[in-house]
């Protein structure tokens, strides 16, 4: 148990967080175990509130790839990916788009439950995400899976200054008005990078980048982006990871201060990054 002088000390070790982070935008990519698990989800929007009340203004972007593979399951229709994203024709596009819509809201009445204001929007609003066809390699083509063309972020800076949280459903408009499924991460880095954010943090489901992939003790806790293409190289950051890292360095590269990957299994795991001396997870940065 702790004592109540080392309450207080845990207290005031956020102070200088606070005051550093006050009245800046914090981007965080929602997914993986953290959205499944209720006790994590709970502590997820319990941190994103809290950020609000001390003046931090958190943007939410979620993901929801299992929750999308699982209702095309029930449906009988199969899922394809080709370099991590998943092919998508006219019908899985109006089941992404459903169910993307339900997890958007129950996020959206969680935050609200516990004392935030939480506004649920999808890339189609207010044209937020203009989105373009994206070719997989050999210019394959993989039907409605989008790439992020513009973000028009004066929608979310408006709710945001409100005192709302947005909370975002990847899912962008095209040139006529037709939707596009487009990965949350790349969603994340992009809308980051348009609200000039502070802080961009993408919750995973490993405790961040592992310079030995079996060795959950070898965390690397900063790397610089000039690092990053050797790690590639040398096959040490590899599948899923290397979406997450090239989001990190368009967001750094765009103006994003820093970027974070973070183990979504850690309750709190944004609180401990954002309020605490030591932080947690990877913080990949840009090399001043
Ligand atoms: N160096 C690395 N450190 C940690 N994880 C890595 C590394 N290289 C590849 N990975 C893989 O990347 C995965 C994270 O990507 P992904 O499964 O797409 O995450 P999510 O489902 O959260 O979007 C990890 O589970 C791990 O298998
Ligand atoms: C094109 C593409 O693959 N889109 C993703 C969108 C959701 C997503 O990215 O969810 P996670 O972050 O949980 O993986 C999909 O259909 O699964």
């Amino acid at each position: 148990m702790l004592t109540a002088l080392e309450k207080a000390e845990i207290l005031v070790e956020a102070l200088p967080y606070i005051k550093k982070f006050s009245g800046k935008t914090i981007v965080i990519k929602y997914g993986g175990h953290a959205m499944i698990n209720s006790r994590l989800k709970q502590a997820v929007m319990t941190d994103l509130v809290l950020m609000k009340y001390v003046g931090i203004n958190p943007v939410v972007v979620h993901g929801g790839g299992p929750a999308i593979t699982g209702m095309l399951q029930k449906l009988g229709i199969e899922s394809r990916f080709v370099n991590g994203l998943r092919v998508t024709d006219a019908s899985t596009m109006e089941v992404v788009e459903m169910v993307l819509g339900k997890l958007n809201k129950e996020i959206v009445a969680l935050l609200n439950r516990l004392g935030g204001r939480g506004v649920g929007l999808s890339g189609k609003d207010a044209n937020l995400i203009i989105a373009a066809k994206k070719l997989g390699k050999d210019r394959q083509d993989m039907g409605f899976v989008g790439q992020v063309a513009q973000v028009n972020p004066q929608l979310i800076e408006t709710v945001v200054k409100e005192g709302y949280i947005p909370v975002i459903a990847p899912v962008g408009s095209g040139p006529a008005g037709e939707s596009y499924n487009i990965n949350a991460d790349t969603v994340a880095g992009a809308v980051a990078t348009a609200l000039q954010a502070d802080k961009l943090i993408i919750l995973t489901d490993v405790e961040g980048i592992l310079a030995d992939r079996s060795d959950q003790t070898s965390l690397l806790s900063t790397i610089k982006v000039e690092e990053i293409p050797a790690l590639i190289e040398r096959g040490i950051i590899q599948g899923g990871m290397i979406p997450k890292v090239e989001c990190c360095v368009n967001a750094i590269k765009g103006g994003v201060t820093t970027t974070h990957i973070l183990d979504g299994r850690v309750p709190h795991a944004i609180l401990l990054e954002v309020f605490t001396d030591k932080g947690i997870g990877t913080m990949v940065v840009g090399d001043k």
